[in-house]
């Protein structure tokens, strides 16, 4: 069941932690529901650089393969879930290390939105780009007040690949989606849950996460394997697409970001970031 020899297995009260000393996740499964809880934990603002990346792939591949009975992913930030994608990965990248972050990007996506069991996301902060592509690959999301969700990719001059627009998609109505997409549009938790982009409100983290366990819980009288096929026919279009297209989309990728326009875009992204978080 625990694939690294590295791992460790902690308890607190009914849950098992299960990390190794230097993830930027952990695992903890509900022995009572037999739920796990993936949190990213890459401080300041859970970036999505190539190590949480390859940390999440492997905490994703280890949830399907013991038998949880569902997944749900959340942050150890109190007010941020995701980040998005690290700036700094694709601002003046390393040639090796650009390839490896993006296909480590594919990696997550396919495993997270093919994931057989359940999952749910417990959005406890802000949750833009990247980190709204994590939660709209999730069947489920239940966000805290007062933060923001959305793709904001054309605000920062870039553009979401089509398994972006797939996971959105699988949310929003087209209508609703394009025009978000075309705007770089960032929901309010309100706005978000008045378009559907989120399916529920909670005050808190704990409530966020038992209001996850209940959406999955909501299965446990259905033949697993009928519901993991069952979603597994509804995302296989979005999924084979992006398997077929994978080396394309790294160029695609690669062009894209290395066009010196993009690259200045993003250098003054960089540095607006740096400017407010020092006001
Ligand atoms: C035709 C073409 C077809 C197909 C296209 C093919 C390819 C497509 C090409 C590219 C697609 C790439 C897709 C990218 C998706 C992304 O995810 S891009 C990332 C978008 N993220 C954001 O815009 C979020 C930016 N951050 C914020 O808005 C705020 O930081 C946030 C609300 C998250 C938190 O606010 P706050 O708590 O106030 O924190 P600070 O703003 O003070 O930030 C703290 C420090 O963290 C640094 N930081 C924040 N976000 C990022 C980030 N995403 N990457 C790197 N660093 C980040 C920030 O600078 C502060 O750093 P400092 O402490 O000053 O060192």
């Amino acid at each position: 069941m625990l694939r690294s020899s590295l791992l460790t297995l902690t308890r607190i009260g009914s849950n098992r932690l299960m990390s190794t000393a230097a993830k930027l996740t952990t695992v903890e499964v509900n022995d009572k529901t037999g739920i796990a809880t993936l949190t990213m934990c890459r401080p300041p603002v859970n970036g999505l650089n190539l190590e949480l990346l390859k940390d999440l792939s492997q905490s994703i591949d280890e949830i399907e393969s013991n038998k949880s009975r569902g997944l749900i992913l959340t942050s150890s930030n109190p007010t941020i879930f995701s980040a998005g994608l690290d700036i700094l990965e694709m601002y003046k990248p390393d040639k090796e290390r650009i390839r490896a972050f993006w296909t480590s990007l594919q990696d997550v996506w396919l495993a997270l939105y093919g994931s057989s069991v359940p999952t749910a996301a417990a959005i406890n902060g802000h949750s833009p780009a990247g980190g709204c592509l994590l939660a709209t690959s999730c069947e489920y999301r239940v966000m805290l007040p007062k933060f923001t969700i959305g793709l904001n990719e054309t605000q920062l001059g870039i553009v979401a690949p089509k398994w972006f627009m797939s996971s959105f998609l699988s949310v929003l109505p087209r209508r609703i989606a394009e025009r978000a997409l075309n705007q770089g549009r960032m929901f309010t938790t309100e706005e978000a849950l008045q378009v559907g982009l989120i399916d529920e409100v909670a005050n808190t983290k704990e409530e966020a996460i038992e209001k996850c366990s209940a959406f999955i819980g909501s299965f446990a009288k259905v033949n697993p394997l009928a519901r993991a096929l069952t979603k597994q026919q509804f995302r296989a279009a979005d999924l084979q697409q992006l398997e077929n297209e994978r080396v394309q989309d790294l160029e695609k990728f690669l062009f894209f970001v290395n066009q010196p326009a993009v690259q200045k875009g993003l250098g003054l992204y960089l540095e607006s970031l740096k400017k407010k978080a020092k006001n």
